[in-house]
């Protein structure tokens, strides 16, 4: 033993929980203790392992016989669990639900308790025989075996336990349509399963003979092995179960599919030619979905051992692979128990995609997608009808308007046509015929002549003085409608006449003229002396002036023609004064 160090840090344990209250152990000690303590471990653990494996397999005869309910117990210890099988009638019976006819003669025996070990005694040939010809059926079958003595005290009752796990697997996996590849624990092997045949199992070694060629540590390495790959295989039974399951109703589904959508279909003779064709379309389709979920699976099986994790063990090469079926499996029976609740032709195409893993994750993204669109055109549909409902409010808010629009111009209609007939009644009022009076001023040079007006009346008097006469002959009064003075602008000789302007518009008859002796200003007043300015223009261009402007206020009301004509009247001649082609043509 090592010399202990002052701080004792050189030997001590690592292990702290081996620090007792006495003080530090040693490490050769340590180890030692530690190594117990793991065996001791080790033992229960594989005592636990051992007892539940035990418990399934009792459990499991229970099930499939109804004797074994009264004589085995649902959790029996090691001897409970050997005493019970010892007669073999109970493996005999299960052997015969698993594979009818494997045990042609069961030797019947008393029903014992399990407590009882004289009875057992007593029908020890019967046992015997019961025991061997179960032993040789499961052997024919190539199922895992054991020997006789396993079952009598100091044997190995894990063997027993393993041949009947074994036997419950290959039973579920016919059970299930013994399609595909069945394998227990990687050893027996079971290509394929033709309903109403014996079983036909084609294994790389029979199990037996494995097991009596092997050595004990070699059966133990074997056993972990199986241990280890157990959940694997049942997890590929399961699958190839959900395989079958699937195959049958994807196959079956496509040909209504396919029947479906044919056209004619009620001319289309189903026999069994028609039924065949498109059954080997469905195989076909089926065929190439599995290629493709191949090819997935392979690649995804690369990309674990290419993994950033670096080598994978064994063990964890397959927990990866577990956990992928179980992901898949999950994701499949989800997809699927969609399909079986809303069923239907779309649905269908769907289950044959949720075969693939990836086409299930397509179609789940698919599926996201489509309910966001369906949301989106909801919300599409409910805005839509929202700005529907603001339109219609905004149509029929501006019909009410336009109503009181159509109210309000009737009316107003109403009030101009009020408007004109009293505008145009106070121009009769005012006269139909009016008569001005203006008085030229003095034209340069006649400055100095008396002038004969007297006196300009602001209600159109004017009078005039003759100074050729005497008394009250020398003056006389003129009534005008109103008289202008010499100093009247252009403006002021117009504002009289305007309104008569306006009354041409509304319909009525206006003329104007000027009246005068030679010299007296008429071309003055009615043209004007210089056109180039407007303050100086006469009463002709201020009334066209107005024409236009008033007829271009009425433009959406009314539809004015503006003519002119100029004509001179000299001498009793009417002379046509726009005559362009200068021949001054005269009016009869
Ligand atoms: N109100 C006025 N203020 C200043 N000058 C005026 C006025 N009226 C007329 N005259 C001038 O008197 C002259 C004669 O006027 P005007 O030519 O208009 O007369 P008339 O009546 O047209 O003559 P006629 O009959 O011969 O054509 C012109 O020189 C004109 O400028």
């Amino acid at each position: 033993m090592p010399q202990e160090t002052n701080n004792g840090s050189m030997f001590t344990s690592p292990c702290k929980n081996l620090r007792g209250s006495k003080g530090l152990i040693s490490s050769n000690e340590a180890s030692y203790t530690e190594e117990i303590i793991n065996d001791h471990e080790l033992a229960q653990r594989k005592a636990e392992e051992a007892a539940s494996r035990r418990y399934q397999a009792a459990e499991w005869l229970r099930q499939m016989d109804k004797g074994a309910s009264r004589t085995l117990p649902k959790e029996p210890s090691e001897e409970e669990f050997c005493l019970a099988l010892r007669n073999g009638l109970i493996l005999c019976n299960v052997l015969n639900t698993v594979n009818p006819g494997a045990v042609l003669k069961v030797v019947e025996t008393p029903i014992l308790t399990v407590q009882s070990t004289e009875g057992a005694a007593q029908s020890a040939i019967q046992y015997f025989e019961n025991m061997r010809n179960f032993l040789m059926a499961v052997k024919d079958m190539k199922l895992l075996t054991f020997e006789a003595s396993d079952l009598e005290k100091g044997g190995s009752s894990s063997k027993v336990v393993d041949c009947i796990l074994c036997l419950k697997g290959f039973y579920e996996w016919k059970q299930a349509g013994g399609i595909g590849v069945w394998r227990y624990g990687g050893l027996v092997r079971i290509v394929s399963f033709p309903k109403g045949s014996p079983s036909s199992l084609v294994g790389s070694e029979s199990a037996d003979e494995s097991v009596d060629e092997s050595e004990s540590s070699q059966y133990e390495q074997l056993l972990e092995f199986l241990h280890l790959s157990d959940e694997v295989a049942n997890e590929e039974t399961k699958t190839a179960n959900a395989l079958a399951f699937l195959f049958d109703h994807f196959g079956l589904r496509l040909l209504q599919a396919y029947l479906k959508e044919s056209n004619g279909i009620e001319e289309l003779p189903l026999n069994g030619m028609v039924i065949d064709t498109l059954f080997s379309k469905v195989v076909k389709d089926f065929s190439a979905l599995l290629v493709s979920q191949g090819t997935q699976l392979g690649l995804f099986l690369k990309k674990i051992l290419k993994g950033d994790i670096g080598s994978l063990s064994k063990t964890e090469f397959i927990e990866a692979i577990s956990q992928y079926l179980r992901q898949r499996t999950s994701l499949a029976s989800s997809d699927f128990s969609k399909f079986c609740v809303c069923g239907g032709k779309k649905e269908t195409i769907r289950q044959i995609v949720s075969n693939s893993s990836g086409h299930a994750e397509v179609i789940d993204l698919h599926q996201k997608q489509l309910e966001e669109l369906r949301f989106h055109y909801k919300e599409m549909r409910r805005q839509v009808k929202q700005i529907q409902e603001g339109w219609d409010k905004e149509v029929g808010r501006l019909e009410h308007h336009i109503k009181d629009l159509e109210a309000a111009s009737s009316s107003y209609h109403q009030v101009l046509e009020e408007n004109r007939e009293l505008y145009n009644q106070v121009q009769d009022l005012k006269g139909t015929i009016r008569v001005y009076c203006r008085v030229r001023p003095f034209l340069p040079g006649q400055s100095h002549g008396q002038s004969i007006v007297d006196y300009i009346g602001e209600n159109g008097n004017i009078m005039i003085v003759n100074p050729l006469k005497n008394g009250k002959e020398a003056r006389k009064v003129f009534s005008f409608n109103k008289v202008f003075g010499t100093n009247v602008t252009q403006e002021q000789i117009y504002v009289d006449t305007q309104p008569l302007v306006r009354s041409v518009l509304d319909g009525y008859n206006v003329c104007i003229f000027a009246y005068g002796q030679t010299g007296s200003g008429k071309t003055y007043t009615m043209s004007g002396p210089d056109l180039t300015s407007k303050q100086t223009w006469g009463v002709n261009y201020r009334a066209l002036r107005d024409l236009f402007q008033i007829s271009k206020t009425r433009g959406d009301l009314v539809k004015y023609e503006v003519g002119v004509q100029m004509i001179e009247i000299y001498n009793e001649q009417v002379r046509d004064l726009l005559v362009s082609d200068g021949s001054n043509r005269r009016y009869p």
